[in-house]
Order: structure tokens, then sequence, then C-alpha cells
């Protein structure tokens, strides 16, 4: 009889310059067969493409989450209670469209950015602090799998610098430390911690290996 697994909601999360997009876009071109795979991933990757696995991120690319990017690159700040309430609503809605439709199919949702990302980066400059945000989110579901890709502050701005496009609000050194410092805070014992200073097939291969074997269990 062919049991069907049950689904797994991964969330990948690291500060900006860490590698996520780029790491995830490699895993799944790896899953889909778009470029040859490491030797070293082939065994999780195939592990892999016996799953149906779904790539998220947030902020989506809903209204929601467009409305959300449109303040990120803004001059105009914006307070607290609005990001709070902006990713608030993106999240709701990703959930409801996305993540648990997928999840209730049995498949693995892997996921760029949760509301551990608000804890940290909305979290470091409110009066409440980081675990004070989070638990604002007490009725939002866990992750099963928590992955941080781990990255030092003179490589991420090495990265940034190098990536095209106009800086968004939160990738100035003095913001970047404290919610950096915030994420330390509010990251689970449980969190898997990546080295994403390493290259980019190193670090998509720990990915993979990290999700393949949680989804054996
Ligand atoms: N492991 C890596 N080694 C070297 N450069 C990387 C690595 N991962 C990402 N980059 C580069 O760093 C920049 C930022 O990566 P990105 O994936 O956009 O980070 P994030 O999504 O975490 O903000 C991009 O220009 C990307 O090409
Ligand atoms: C999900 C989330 C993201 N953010 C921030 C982190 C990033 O600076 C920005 C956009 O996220 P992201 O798309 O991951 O950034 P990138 O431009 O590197 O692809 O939104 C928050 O401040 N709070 C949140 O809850």
């Amino acid at each position: 009889m062919n049991v069907r697994k049950k689904g797994l909601f991964c969330v990948v999360e690291g500060m900006d310059g860490a590698g996520k997009t780029t790491a995830l876009q490699v895993l799944s071109d790896w899953i889909q067969g778009a470029v040859p795979v490491v030797e070293e991933a082939r065994s999780a990757v195939d592990r892999l493409r016996s799953r149906t696995v779904v790539f998220l991120r947030e902020p989506t690319s809903l209204e929601t989450g467009l409305e959300i990017r449109k303040r990120l690159s803004s001059d105009e700040p914006t307070e607290f209670r609005e990001w709070i309430r902006l990713f608030r609503a993106d999240r709701e809605v990703n959930l409801q469209t996305f993540v648990r439709p997928s999840l209730s199919r049995g498949e693995i949702v892997v996921q760029d950015r949760y509301l551990y990302s608000t804890a940290a980066y909305q979290g470091a400059f409110a009066d409440i602090g980081p675990k004070g945000v989070l638990a604002e989110f007490a009725d939002f579901p866990r992750p099963d799998l928590l992955i941080f890709l781990d990255i030092d502050e003179k490589t991420a701005f090495a990265r940034m610098q190098a990536r095209s496009g106009d800086r968004e609000v939160f990738e100035r050194p003095d913001r970047w430390r404290r919610i950096r410092d915030a994420y330390r805070e509010v990251l689970p014992a449980s969190a898997v911690i990546i080295d994403a200073a390493l290259p980019v097939q190193v670090v998509a291969g720990q990915v993979a290996a990290t999700l393949a074997k949680a989804g054996d269990d």
C-alpha cells in the first residue's frame, strides 16, 4: 500500500545578503532538472524529487506583498504598527492561499522568510522587542523545520553591493546589526544553522540534505 507522506512546512530565514534567494533557486533548479546536481547533493535531491516541493516567499507576489515591496523601496518612513499590519495581512493570505492547501496535499513547502523575520526586523526597533513581536504571532502555525542561513556582516554587505538594484530600508549597517541581534533572541534552539559564507552549491546542498532528512522522518 502506498502511504501518503505528511506535508512538511520548512522556513528559511537569514539576514539580507545571506543568499537565501540564490540557494533556494539553485535547489529548485536541481529538483526540476534544469541544471546538473553536484555529486554531494545527488542523494538528497533524488529523495526530494519523490515529493512535490513548493517554493514560496514572503513578502509574497500577491497584492498584499506588492504593497510591502513598494514601502521597502520608499524613502517615506513606515511606522512599526503599520509594518506589523502589512506583514500580518500578507502572511494570512499566503497561509490560506498557498501554505495550508499544499500541506494538506502532503507537499513540502519551502518558504523564504516567515514570522521570525517580523520578530527580528520589526522587533529590533520596537519597544516590545523581538520576543514581544513573536508573541503577537502566537496564533500562526510554527514551521516543522526552521533553517537559518548565517552570514557575517562583511560578506553580507559585499554581496548586497554586488547585487543590482537600489538598497531597501533595512540594508544599512546600523540597522543590519540590530536585526541580526534580534534574530539571535528569537531563533528556537531547534533551528538548523547553515554557514552561508560557503559557496552557493555547498549551501544549497546542505539545505537539500536538511530538507530530505526532515521529509524522510
Ligand atoms: N553562497 C554564495 N556565495 C557567493 N555569493 C553569493 C552566495 N549566495 C548569494 N550570493 C550573491 O549574493 C547576493 C545576495 O544574495 P541573495 O540570494 O539575493 O540574498 P538574500 O535573498 O538572502 O537577501 C547575490 O548577488 C548573490 O548572487
Ligand atoms: C517577511 C518580512 C520581511 N521583511 C524585510 C526583510 C527584507 O529586508 C525585505 C524583503 O525581503 P526579501 O525579499 O527576502 O529581500 P531581498 O530583497 O533580499 O530578496 O523585507 C521584514 O522586515 N519583515 C518581515 O516580516
